[in-house]
């Protein structure tokens, strides 16, 4: 349903003069996807990685600089104009209007795609239903919390059925139960056979959300797969070593368990303390207490963790994606 080959954007920076810098910071440099049909696909990374910008490269809001891509069967080189026909496109924030009901939004938006007036009526009183939006809808967004603003902005996205779906952030800034709303929505759409792109920056939505994921940093793909096979890519396990507060104890501690035969890899995650990389997570519990006893260190918990998202963000990029 996508599909893209070295897209790349760069952008000219504004403060390039004073500062000296490169005049361009490249924002997306060769991004290679193929998204099928009927997936939910995820843009998992930090701040600034490019995430925005592929998106609103392939809703054909930016030009991209090279590169080839096809969506939903449109080229979007050659022919933007009918991929933007087969996509929808919800920005962060999405864009609704305080004193506008959801109602009159719906009913304006199906009228921009081409409908006529009463089959704009029968679109926004069906999208009003689908997204579960009656009880409100006749209100003004103002008046909206934000999973429901949220929901109303989802259904303005698909109002014209488009085969692709791009969300942006979609549950940036919501509580937890309105995120699970959001995704239920979204889910929702992909039983429909909609392709939905999303970008995100938490780990827990890439998981439970996405069918596939791209982990991006600095503009490019660094691993890309299932949630499981990602994960599965980090093999063992993770035991996470809280410390007790005191002088230089994490410090200590890494030296006393850095020679350590069975510790693949140690990573220093500040306050919520070491995070040891070993093979059987289990059998490495007491010959990590017994390491410390020795260097003198009192640990304050261990946690046995399976591998997350953020560990094969850190495996390939040498940084936690929480920190980033
Ligand atoms: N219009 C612009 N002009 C100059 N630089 C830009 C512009 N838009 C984005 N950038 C830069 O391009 C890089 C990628 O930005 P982008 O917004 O795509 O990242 P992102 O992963 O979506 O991050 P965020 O989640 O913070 O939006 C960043 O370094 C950003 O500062």
């Amino acid at each position: 349903m996508i599909e893209t080959t070295g897209l790349r954007k760069s952008y000219r920076k504004k403060t390039s003069r004073r500062s000296g810098d490169s005049p361009t910071v490249d924002a997306v440099r060769g991004i290679d996807l193929s998204v099928a049909a009927g997936e939910i696909f995820g843009f998992l990374g930090p701040n600034g990685a490019g995430k925005t910008t592929t998106l609103r490269m392939l809703a054909t809001l930016i030009r991209p600089d090279g590169g080839r891509a096809r969506i939903a069967g449109a080229d979007l080189f050659a022919d933007p104009a009918e991929v933007r026909r087969r996509i929808g496109y919800v920005a962060q924030g999405g864009g609704t209007t305080d004193h506008v009901s959801a109602r009159e939004e719906l009913v304006l938006q199906a009228r921009l795609y081409g409908a006529g007036k009463a089959q704009a009526v029968r679109a926004a009183e069906d999208a009003l239903k689908a997204f579960d939006l009656t009880g409100f809808g006749d209100r003004p967004c103002a008046t909206y919390s934000g999973g429901q603003r949220r929901r109303v902005d989802i259904a303005l996205g698909v109002i014209h059925e488009p085969r692709v779906l791009f969300l942006d952030e979609p549950t940036v800034g919501l509580d937890p139960a309105s995120r699970a709303g959001v995704w239920e929505e979204i889910r929702r759409l992909r039983t429909q056979g909609m392709t939905v792109v999303v970008t995100t920056h938490y780990l827990d939505e890439a998981d439970a959300l996405c069918d596939r994921v791209a982990i991006v940093d600095h503009g490019e793909v660094v691993a890309e797969g299932t949630p499981a096979a990602l994960k599965r890519e980090i093999s063992g396990d993770v035991l996470l070593l809280g410390l007790e507060p005191g002088e230089d104890v994490a410090g200590r501690a890494a030296e006393a368990l850095r020679p350590q035969p069975y510790l693949h890899r140690l990573e220093d995650s500040g306050e919520e303390g070491l995070r040891l990389y070993v093979a059987d997570g289990a059998a490495a519990i007491p010959q990590v207490l017994r390491a410390l006893d020795a260097a003198g260190v009192t640990p304050g918990t261990v946690q046995l963790q399976r591998p997350s998202l953020d560990d094969v963000f850190l495996a390939r990029t040498g940084r936690s994606l929480q920190q980033s």
